[in-house]
Parts: structure tokens; sequence; C-alpha cells
């Protein structure tokens, strides 16, 4: 069984994630495996290269992921080159990853699970859901950079009204960690049992 987990940038994926891993479930995070593809020696990196430019290198050969997310995050264009190159590679090693888990459901996360719909490949879904403004919010606490980047970024997601319709299970992270932690162990109770019937 798998449970798709999904959520707007700085929305709380991560925070979520956590909680899973604390009580014993596998997890793959799509956020995790598109860096595995770029890493140095990775043909996705040459390509990168080859089509951006040396600029989106470091001066040790790794892809400058700023650089990077502003090129793509200004230009459609270019957003779209990138997905092409990267989602099916990430689509191949995130299914490896998820066949090798032996905990009783696994958990894919993943910020565009509804946008590729990748949850037409898992048993259900969760949201993990915050206005827009605290996505901003936290972002900024989190990384610095500028809001109009964050907001950019946002803007370029499925919008929160289209998720909240699709989401089979709708998570509030406006409260505290410990709350959010307390709705996903009673959701962790249920999958368990479903995956066990
Ligand atoms: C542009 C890159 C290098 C910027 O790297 P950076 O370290 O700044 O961000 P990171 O990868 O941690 O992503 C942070 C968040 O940005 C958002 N985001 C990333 N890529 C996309 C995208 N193609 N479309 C919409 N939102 C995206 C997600 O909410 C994600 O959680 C990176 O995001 C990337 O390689 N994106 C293309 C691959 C992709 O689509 N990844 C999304 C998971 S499948
Ligand atoms: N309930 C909460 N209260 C306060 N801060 C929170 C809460 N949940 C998450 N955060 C903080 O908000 C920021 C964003 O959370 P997190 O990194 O889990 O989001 P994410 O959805 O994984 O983001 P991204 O899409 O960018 O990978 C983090 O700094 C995290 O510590």
């Amino acid at each position: 069984m798998i449970v798709g987990l999904t959520g707007g940038i700085g929305s709380g994926k991560s925070a979520a994630m956590a909680v899973f891993e604390k009580l014993g479930i596998g997890c793959v995070d799509a956020d995790v495996v598109a860096r595995e593809v770029v890493e140095p020696g990775q043909p996705a990196l040459s390509a990168i290269a080859d089509h951006f430019g040396e600029d989106v290198l470091t001066e040790d050969g790794l892809l400058d992921r700023a650089t990077l997310r502003h090129r793509i995050f200004s230009d459609p264009d270019e957003k779209r080159w990138l997905e092409g190159l990267l989602h099916p590679l990430i689509r191949t090693e995130m299914q490896r990853q998820l066949a090798a888990q032996s905990s009783p459901y696994s958990v894919l996360v993943a910020p565009l699970l509804f946008e590729n719909d990748l949850d037409r490949g898992c048993d259900t879904s969760v949201l993990i859901d915050v206005p827009e403004s605290v996505q901003v919010e936290r972002v900024l606490a989190r990384d610095g950079g500028s809001e109009e980047q964050a907001w950019a970024i946002i803007r370029q997601q499925m919008p929160r009204e289209e998720k909240l319709k699709r989401a089979d299970h709708v998570v509030s992270n406006m409260g505290s960690l410990a709350e959010l932690e307390s709705q996903l162990v009673a959701l962790h109770k249920r999958f368990v049992a479903q995956s066990a019937s």
C-alpha cells in the first residue's frame, strides 16, 4: 500500500515525513530523488550544463541550485525542458525505492503529486494544507530569499482549492508541530488497519 503525501512549497511535507519515519514507515521523498539524479557523474547533470551553460554549475562541478531555480521559475519554457529531462528519471528511481520498502505501507512524498498524476499510482493521498501566505512566511523563515520568488513558485503549482478537492485526506498544518503529529498518528492507525485488511 502506498500513501501519496503532498502539499505546496513550505506546507510542511518534510515535517510530516519525519512523523511517518518516526513511526517506522518507509518514506521516499521526490525532492531527495530529484537531487540524486543530478549528482556529479549522472548524465542528467551534463545535459543540464549543456542546455543552460556552465553558469548552472558551481566551481566544484555541483549543480548550482539557486541559479537553476531562478532560471526555471522565471521562464516556463526552461521549466518545461528541465521537467521533461528530470521527471521520467525521478519517477523510475522513486518506483525502485518504493519497491524496496518493507513497512506495512509506504509514503511517497511529492510536491507535484497531483500536477504529475502520481496519485494514480498510490492507494490514497494526504494533503498537508496551509494558506498560501503561511507557505510564503515559512519558506522565507527557512530559506531566506525573496518573497517574490516564493510567490512565483506557488503560482506555478496547482492552486490550493484544486488540491483540497483532489486529496483523500487533508491535514491542516496551521497549528503546532505537535498538532500536526497527532493528526498524522491518527491517519497512520487507519492506514495500518487498511493495509492489513
Ligand atoms: C530548480 C531546483 C534545482 C531548485 O532546487 P532547490 O534546492 O532550490 O529546491 P528543492 O529541489 O528543494 O525544491 C523545493 C520546492 O520547490 C518546488 N518545486 C521544485 N521543482 C518544481 C517544479 N518543477 N514545479 C513546481 N514546483 C517545484 C517544490 O515545492 C519543492 O518542494 C529543483 O527544485 C529542481 O531540480 N526542480 C526540478 C525537478 C522537480 O520538478 N522537482 C520537484 C519534485 S518531482
Ligand atoms: N506546524 C508548524 N509550525 C511552525 N513551523 C512549521 C510547522 N510545520 C513546518 N514548519 C516549518 O516550516 C518550514 C517548511 O516546512 P517543511 O520544510 O516541512 O515544508 P515542505 O513542504 O517540505 O517544503 P518544500 O516544499 O520547500 O520542500 C520549515 O522550516 C518547518 O520547520
